[in-house]
């Protein structure tokens, strides 16, 4: 159930990080470049996508060069009005070589090593669109796995003035992957509490 991805299934896969938010939350910081156990929490992210996709790319609207020395390809949004996370999926699509692209946020430093495999195992299964997390609570939108075929319906939406995830992914076929077992999976940093609550939690189990 929860192997890796054969090298011919990851490389149909782009991974997409995140980073392209404003950070409210956390004082407009930006957030990915932020210190967790001495390094830049988006290498977490990082770290867990890589293995699972052929490529990888990182969506950033600030501070580009250091985004860029960790690697991966940088691109920020089609235009620079902070449109949400499907703004940051529009510009992955747009630059991936690849049919799919998985997203994951950049403030996520828990994500599952089986991510990619669980959400293209039920693409498949159910013919879908795009494949979406669920915690066993709520849907976690920014944990999807998406044709980039989706890519004119997006920007015709964005362009429409539309923001909200929720409501594009009605206009699909959405395969919803169950997590409930990992609960943890989905832990998010948002404030400099979170940040700091999280920090000491990985001291005390390294
Ligand atoms: N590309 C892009 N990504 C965004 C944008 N807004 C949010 N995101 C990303 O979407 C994911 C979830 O967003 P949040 O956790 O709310 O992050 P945020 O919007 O930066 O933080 P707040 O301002 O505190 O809500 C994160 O990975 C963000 O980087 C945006 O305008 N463009
Ligand atoms: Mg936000």
């Amino acid at each position: 159930m929860s192997q890796p991805l054969r090298s011919g299934a990851r490389s149909r896969i782009t991974g997409v990080i995140l980073a392209g938010g404003r950070a409210r939350r956390m004082g407009g910081m930006d957030k990915g470049l932020l210190e967790l156990g001495g390094r830049p929490l988006i290498t977490y992210a990082i770290a867990a996508l890589a293995p699972q996709v052929g490529d990888l790319l990182i969506n950033a609207n600030r501070n580009l060069d250091r985004y860029t020395g960790f690697g991966y390809p940088v691109v920020p949004d089609l235009d620079g009005s902070f449109a949400g996370p499907l703004a940051g999926m529009a510009s992955a699509m747009q630059a991936a070589p690849t049919p799919l692209i998985l997203t994951a946020p950049c403030d996520s430093p828990l994500l599952p090593g089986d991510l990619a495999q669980r959400l293209l195992s039920a693409l498949e299964a159910e013919r879908a669109d795009l494949a979406v997390a669920h915690d066993g609570e709520r849907l976690q939108p920014v944990f999807s796995l998406l044709h980039t075929r989706l890519l004119e319906d997006l920007t015709g939406y964005l362009d429409s003035g539309e923001r909200k995830i929720d409501r594009w992914f009605a206009r699909h076929r959405v395969a919803r992957v169950d997590f409930s077992d990992r609960p943890e999976t989905f832990l998010n940093v948002n404030t400099p509490e979170e940040l700091q609550a999280l920090e000491q939690r990985l001291r005390q189990e390294p």
